[in-house]
């Protein structure tokens, strides 16, 4: 019966897409038991006898992730890529000394204001290898109360022959190989080589990624919103489908946007990300812009209370810049799927129909909406220049065997055990925009007059 399933049923029922939520404690069980993965449930052996693993991530609370392997698999080799550096280095080192398996590599940043924000786990089996691409943090909190999206691959079997390539339609392991090979690390040699040894021909995603640099020449459109336009110039929709279809942003941090919508928004973000099949350029009208970004409201009422805004970190200092940008914010709901008080830290994107039912692409990412992931072009366009690590994975219907659209849909109901697929949505279409005297979620500013799901007040450090 559905309540004592192996986290393998849980997988297989959600394919192809495979495209999870973390569970979420104190919802309605209905809402945990299909489509939802804990840490647990995707290092559980259900999901394949482990050898060694990696973990790429920006926090990491080392106890709290050994506690999440089986306890066989507590002494396996654990490599951690993070971006620490100085004394917050120097405390990760000494976490992991406790560990003999625990080995870390650090990520180079140099350019300022960068983070190494990617989220991606690699695991290496007796029988194969899986990639696992998410949102969440390696800290309990991350994985208790809120919403994150899980990518969740096949398992991918070695390689019959080493002279064959073992790569997807997608070009998904050259892309994977070409993302980790800008960390030049000589820690990460192994893992390349698992990657290389492994058939990934049943990869069904395309690799959006992003490395910090300024990226020129043939690499200007390998990372950000230029690869992505790269993808969807190359093969994404009909422009005649989609030219009406808005394009929805969801995240849960915002950069500084510059000083009016056109500048980056609509002119150089949205150019790309509204760009179809054939086209140079896409052309984004600000009324097809839906940007998801939780409400003051949709925090205080959240499960965690005000407090759930710890990791929605827009402060007054850059809203105040961006006044313009209010008016493309929409409401965090989340009924289908149980996960309206479920604090979104997941970032998507997508081009949905005007009715909701509809997908032409959908994407998730650990990139928030900011110049640093997305990255911002300079010198009269010749470079894009990224400041942080960020990744995720891009759907394309095609890959799916749907013509132009997926079917959409956040109801289970709807989306389990249909004939033809239909993509789980983490949020509720269409999109609520903000109701009169709604406001942004800003972290810094104290709310002492409306009490939250606690009764307590927020008062920021
Ligand atoms: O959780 C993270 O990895 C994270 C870290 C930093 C920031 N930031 O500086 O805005 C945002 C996030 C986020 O994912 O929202």
């Amino acid at each position: 019966n559905i309540l004592n399933r192996s986290p393998q049923d849980v997988y297989q029922e959600f394919q192809p897409f495979s495209f999870f939520l973390t569970k979420v404690a104190d919802i309605p069980q209905k809402f945990n038991t299909q489509g939802a993965m804990s840490l647990k449930d995707i290092l559980s052996n259900s999901m394949g006898v482990l050898r060694s693993s990696c973990h790429f991530n920006f926090m990491f609370d080392i106890k709290w992730l050994m506690s999440q392997y089986p306890a066989d698999f507590r002494k396996l080799p654990v490599l951690l890529v993070h971006g620490e550096q100085g004394r917050s280095e120097t405390d990760l080192k000494s976490e992991a000394s406790d560990y003999a398996n625990i080995t870390l590599c650090r990520a180079a940043l140099d350019i300022p204001y960068g983070t190494h924000h990617t989220k991606m786990m690699l695991l290496l089996y007796e029988s194969g290898m899986r990639v696992v691409i998410h949102t969440a943090n390696l800290i309990d909190n991350d994985w208790h109360q809120k919403t994150q999206g899980v990518w969740i691959s096949p398992l991918f079997p070695p390689l019959k022959n080493s002279s064959d390539k073992g790569d997807s339609t997608t070009g998904f392991k050259a892309d994977l190989l070409q993302y980790i090979a800008a960390y030049r690390s000589i820690k990460l040699t192994p893992w390349e080589k698992h990657i290389q040894s492994h058939d990934m021909s049943s990869a069904n995603v395309y690799i959006i990624g992003s490395v910090p640099g300024r990226h020129t020449l043939n690499n200007k459109h390998n990372w950000g919103h230029l690869k992505l336009k790269k993808v969807l110039s190359e093969r994404g929709p009909d422009s005649g489908l989609v030219k009406n279809w808005p394009v929805i942003g969801q995240f849960s941090s915002i950069g500084s946007l510059g000083p009016n919508k056109e500048a980056w928004l609509l002119n150089e973000w949205g150019q790309s990300i509204s760009v179809c099949k054939s086209e140079q350029n896409g052309s984004l009208l600000p009324s097809k812009l839906n940007l998801i970004f939780p409400s003051l409201d949709n925090i205080r009422l959240s499960l965690e209370g005000y407090n759930g805004g710890g990791c929605v970190p827009y402060s007054i200092k850059t809203a105040s810049k961006q006044p313009w940008l209010v008016q493309f914010f929409s409401q965090w709901v989340s009924e289908g799927r149980g996960r309206s008080k479920a604090v979104p830290h997941i970032k998507t994107y997508a081009r949905v129909s005007p009715d909701g039912s509809q997908a032409a692409w959908f994407m998730v990412t650990s990139a928030n909406l900011s110049k640093a992931a997305w990255g911002s072009l300079e010198k009269d366009k010749s470079q894009l220049m990224i400041r942080s690590y960020e990744l995720g994975v891009l759907f394309l219907p095609q890959c799916f065997g749907c013509k132009n659209a997926f079917n959409v849909s956040s109801r289970l109901e709807e989306v389990v055990g249909t004939t033809s697929p239909v993509f789980p949505l983490p949020y509720d279409l269409p999109a609520q925009t903000y109701q009169k005297g709604d406001r942004p979620w800003l972290i810094d500013v104290p709310c002492m007059d409306k009490p939250d799901t606690f009764g307590t007040m927020w008062c920021p450090p």
